[in-house]
């Protein structure tokens, strides 16, 4: 693997930053062949300005998310403590499985990523009112599938933000406002929705550790497992870098009754329902930059997770195990050499590239192109190449050529493997304003969804 320049050093801010190429090359994730350029600099200036924590390689929540270290005293009555102060998150998006991974390893990547403000309001009538309180939002970008009104309690990041509450033993406000701005594509294989929830997680802990009940790093990682139904993107998503996430089995005599639970629902469950999340960070032997084909198309991952099997053969079972581990073992000591068989999966990727047709044709020419290894990104459709910073520009090339001879529609976008996980601060000063509303501004009242 390579050491050369690296593509992509900081996510783009502002809305629709995603592909956005910017001066001298340097920046978020720059766009492939096909790309238009899009997006502003709006927010930036005000990031910024913003104080938090500092930016950390090491994964460490303790310190980026303003975890708990111990039991901390409640200083202030429920749901009192957050006063004005504006809670602010950054969470980058992630590729979970990496081929033979699957549910288990989980990659940041630098270049795309979500943000979100959260701040007590006074309720005014054009609110939504549901039963997690009045939310006022806007969105720009990929900020936040349209809902009607009504329906607010079903966003994700709303969602997060009451799931911290409710696990910290905290009334949250009323009525607060909440700002996400993505780059994120969602339902791409990229981890939207895992960075959706640690975004919320985080700026809610946020408000709670200024009332004196911050959530543990390790609360942060059950809730937003839960919320997901597996761990690899959001363990990702939390730590950065490359992270290896499970859950330890239940104690015998509960095993039987809850695998029986565990494959109740359609397709493949949320694992075997054991204990707490565990996460244990994977350091990256050598830099990697990440080429992604994103397909237009989008595709849930509950959808694509109902093409799994519920049981495969042990043989399938046995040649996973073993590239699992070379996949970990190759990334950890930086053999490029070994990527491309480590990368090589027989758990998922089979069944969903009938849902992706384009799958082992993209593999195919990533690897001909100069890639170490490729494979589905998460749940797909996309698919993620890693390569050395050398190659980025000919595997992006050849990706986004081979998407338009089989009439694929989509872009190719490169970013960084690896990189941080969410950051989140507070900013109280008095008179700071939230990054005004497009809509609101307009007359109307918010965002997409208003
Ligand atoms: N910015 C966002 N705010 C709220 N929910 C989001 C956001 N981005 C994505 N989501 C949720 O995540 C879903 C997509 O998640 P999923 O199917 O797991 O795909 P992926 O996580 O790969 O993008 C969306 O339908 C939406 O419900
Ligand atoms: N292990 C999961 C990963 C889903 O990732 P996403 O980014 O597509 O949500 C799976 O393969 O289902």
């Amino acid at each position: 693997m390579g050491k050369g320049r690296r593509p992509a050093r900081e996510a783009p801010d502002g809305p629709m930053g995603l592909y956005r190429r910017r001066p001298g090359g340097r920046g978020g994730a720059s766009e492939g062949a096909r790309g238009g350029a899009r997006g502003g600099a709006r927010g930036v200036a005000r990031a910024h300005r913003e104080r938090g924590t500092a930016l950390t390689r090491r994964p460490d929540p303790e310190k980026t998310l303003g975890a708990a270290t111990g039991h901390e005293a409640a200083a202030h009555a429920p749901g009192g403590g957050s006063g004005r102060a504006v809670a602010w998150s950054r969470v980058p998006a992630t590729s979970a499985n990496l081929g033979p991974g699957f549910d288990c390893l989980g990659l940041a990547l630098q270049g795309w990523e979500l943000r979100a403000w959260l701040e007590p309001w006074p309720a005014e009538p054009r609110h939504w009112i549901h039963p997690a309180g009045a939310v006022h939002w806007h969105l720009d970008g990929w900020g936040l599938p349209a809902a009607p009104p009504g329906e607010a309690g079903e966003n994700l990041v709303v969602r997060a933000v009451v799931a911290a509450f409710h696990r910290a033993r905290q009334a949250h406000p009323a009525a607060w406002r909440l700002v996400v701005r993505s780059t994120i594509p969602p339902a791409r294989g990229l981890g939207s929705s895992a960075a959706a929830i640690v975004a919320g997680l985080a700026a809610a802990n946020q408000w709670l550790r200024r009332a004196g009940r911050p959530l543990t790093a390790a609360d942060l990682l059950q809730l937003a497992a839960d919320l997901e139904g597996h761990a690899d993107n959001v363990a990702a998503a939390l730590y950065g870098g490359l992270v290896l996430a499970w859950r330890p089995a239940p104690a015998a005599g509960q095993a039987a009754g809850r695998r029986e639970e565990a494959s109740a629902g359609a397709g493949v469950g949320g694992g075997d329902p054991g204990g707490g999340w565990r996460a244990v960070p994977v350091p990256l032997g050598r830099p990697l930059a990440a080429v992604v084909a994103i397909p237009a198309v989008a595709s849930y991952t509950h959808e694509a997770r109902r093409a799994l099997p519920a049981a495969v053969a042990h043989g399938d079972a046995a040649f996973n195990a073993a590239r699992a581990a070379l996949l970990v073992h190759a990334l950890a000591a930086g053999r490029g050499d070994l990527l491309a068989e480590a990368m090589q999966d027989r758990l998922h990727q089979p069944y969903r590239a009938a849902l992706f047709p384009w799958l082992d044709d993209l593999i195919g020419v990533a690897t001909a192109a100069g890639a170490l290894g490729a494979c589905l990104s998460g749940a797909g459709p996309s698919v993620l190449a890693l390569v050395t910073d050398e190659q980025a520009p000919a595997v992006a090339q050849a990706l986004s050529a081979r998407m338009a001879a089989l009439g694929l529609a989509g872009r190719v976008g490169v970013g960084r493997a690896g990189g941080p996980g969410a950051r989140a601060g507070l900013v109280s000063r008095p008179g700071h304003r939230l990054p005004p509303s497009p809509a609101a501004a307009a007359g109307g009242g918010g965002g997409r969804g208003d």
